[in-house]
């Protein structure tokens, strides 16, 4: 069985966070724009610019059912001594007026229909009364109008072509609805990224098995299956592998083959079977071996098969050059913080993969910090970190820790103020608190913790109102 020996597997070199978020992001590149649907692209990235195609409104639009009319008619108008206005004709919404409005005269009109020609306001019909006289065709106004009363004139939102959104977009319904205005039946977005995941464990079984003594269920899968789905990738679930180098390295390269990003879980730390920390570790020295080798694909073909082949007994180049964005390549093998602290990255052929932590609550912090922004970026995003707020503490935290801390929180709002309660059961090996929590807040390195009160830094997990 695999081993790592002696200190080989003790020199990993923690990074900080902001600095692997760093060489993630340099690394990996925006995947090519492909022609979608309006109506499938919420939460779709977009990969041109669109602008207003005509003013908008398109005409001046009623804004009531009522009457269109001059307004200086109506100046004097009052319940008891209304205007009287001869009424000339009808007009619904997406119908258009043939005539002009003459001074003393009045067209029926219905929300969303071209004001016509000559009136400059629109009664609402509760302002108005039918004339007394029977087939008299009139109209009696009850309240003096104003002009642009109830109009909206061409051009009041959007002036013909101003840009409504630029490439890198995440498109919300709000955009969609801006897109369907302009005429954009089909907008390019960029390709969603296919991400292959797998679990490594012996431990392991499938969700729908039953218990088996000291053995657990493949839960992480799943939860980063939804996490891939939740920032607009295409989750690829390969399943669950045993400890097993060989098996590892085929199911990696089968993986890489197929998607565009590869997520494994478990196996990262120092344990004798933890395999993907091998995987990663002979990614080190990528840089190295494929300066000297004629043909990389080669290189990187034999840099994972080596583990089945030689085991720990690799020739392990030492850090040399981190190749960031070169496309091939260890990231890191170790970040300064906790939970998640053995979280790796590479890039295998221009395709990252990230071995997250088998720890849940570990594998979870990993894929926020260093997948999600890595997938909303393969998807051209133009702000691809969390977006933070700071927060007071809702209460103290005794601990202190020599790394930085992403602890699952409840953020709401106290007194105008944000306020971030840590959920318990937050530890990296512990899962409860995972459906609850709403950020990640960011507890300083430091001998003491927090007090209750102090200012921290929020990472949201998701929209606040759900
Ligand atoms: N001597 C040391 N031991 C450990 C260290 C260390 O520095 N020195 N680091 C600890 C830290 S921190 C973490 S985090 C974990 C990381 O463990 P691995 O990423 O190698 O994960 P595993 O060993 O495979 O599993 C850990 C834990 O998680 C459970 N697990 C694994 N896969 C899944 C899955 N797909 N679904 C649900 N649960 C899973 C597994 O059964 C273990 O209980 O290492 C510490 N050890
Ligand atoms: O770094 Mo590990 O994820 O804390 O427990
Ligand atoms: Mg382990």
């Amino acid at each position: 069985m695999l081993s790592l020996q002696g200190e080989a597997r003790f020199n990993r070199r923690a990074v900080k966070v902001a600095e692997a978020q760093r060489r993630v992001l340099e690394a990996v590149q925006p995947l090519p724009p492909e022609t979608a649907a309006l109506w499938r692209c919420g939460g779709r990235y977009l990969a041109q610019s669109c602008e207003a195609t005509v003013d908008w409104p398109p005409f001046a639009r009623a804004g009531m059912d009522g009457y269109a009319v001059h307004a200086a008619d109506t100046a004097q108008a009052t319940a008891e001594q209304p205007a009287v206005l001869r009424v000339t004709g009808t007009v619904a919404a997406g119908q258009v007026y043939a005539g002009t409005v003459q001074p003393g005269t009045a067209v029926r009109i219905m929300t969303g229909a071209a004001v016509p020609a000559g009136a400059d306001a629109v009664v609402m019909l509760e302002q108005t009364a039918e004339a007394a006289e029977p087939g008299a065709q009139a109209v009696l106004v009850k309240a003096p109008a104003v002009p642009g009363q109830n109009v909206a004139p061409r051009g009041e939102e959007f002036r013909c072509g101003a840009v409504i959104a630029r490439p890198g977009t995440r498109l919300g319904p709000g955009h969609i609805a801006h897109l369907g205005t302009f005429g954009y039946a089909e907008v390019q977005v960029h390709r969603r990224p296919r991400v292959a995941i797998f679990a490594t464990g012996t431990e392991l079984l499938p969700v729908g098995a039953p218990l088996a003594p000291g053995r657990i269920r493949d839960s992480n899968s799943a939860m980063i299956a939804a996490l891939v789905e939740s920032c607009g990738g295409e989750a690829i679930p390969l399943g669950h592998i045993a400890d097993d180098p060989a098996a590892v390295s085929l199911a990696l390269e089968a993986a890489l083959d197929e998607a565009d990003a590869v997520i494994t879980t478990g196996g990262v730390s120092v344990g004798d079977y933890d395999v993907m920390a091998v995987i990663m570790r002979n990614l080190r020295g990528a840089a190295a071996t494929r300066a000297g080798a004629e043909d990389p694909e080669g290189a990187a073909h034999d840099l994972l098969g080596a583990v089945v082949r030689e085991g720990a007994q690799l020739e392990l180049p030492g850090q040399g050059a981190v190749p960031r964005g070169a496309g091939h390549g260890l990231l890191f093998d170790k970040v300064a913080m906790r939970p998640g602290s053995p979280t790796s990255a590479a890039m295998v052929n221009g395709k990252p993969l990230w071995a997250l932590s088998g720890n849940p609550g570990a594998c979870h912090v990993g894929f926020e910090l260093f997948v999600r922004p890595a997938l909303r970026r393969m998807q051209g995003s133009s702000s691809p970190l969390h977006r933070t707020v700071n927060a007071r503490l809702g209460a103290a935290v005794r601990k202190g820790s020599p790394h930085d801390r992403y602890v699952r929180a409840v953020l709401g709002e106290r007194d105008g103020l944000w306020t971030a309660e840590l959920l318990a059961f937050n530890k990296s090996s512990m899962m409860a608190s995972l459906p609850e929590a709403n950020a990640l807040v960011r507890i300083p390195a430091g001998p003491e913790g927090a007090e209750a009160g102090a200012e921290v830094t929020a990472l949201l997990l998701g929209p606040l109102h759900e």
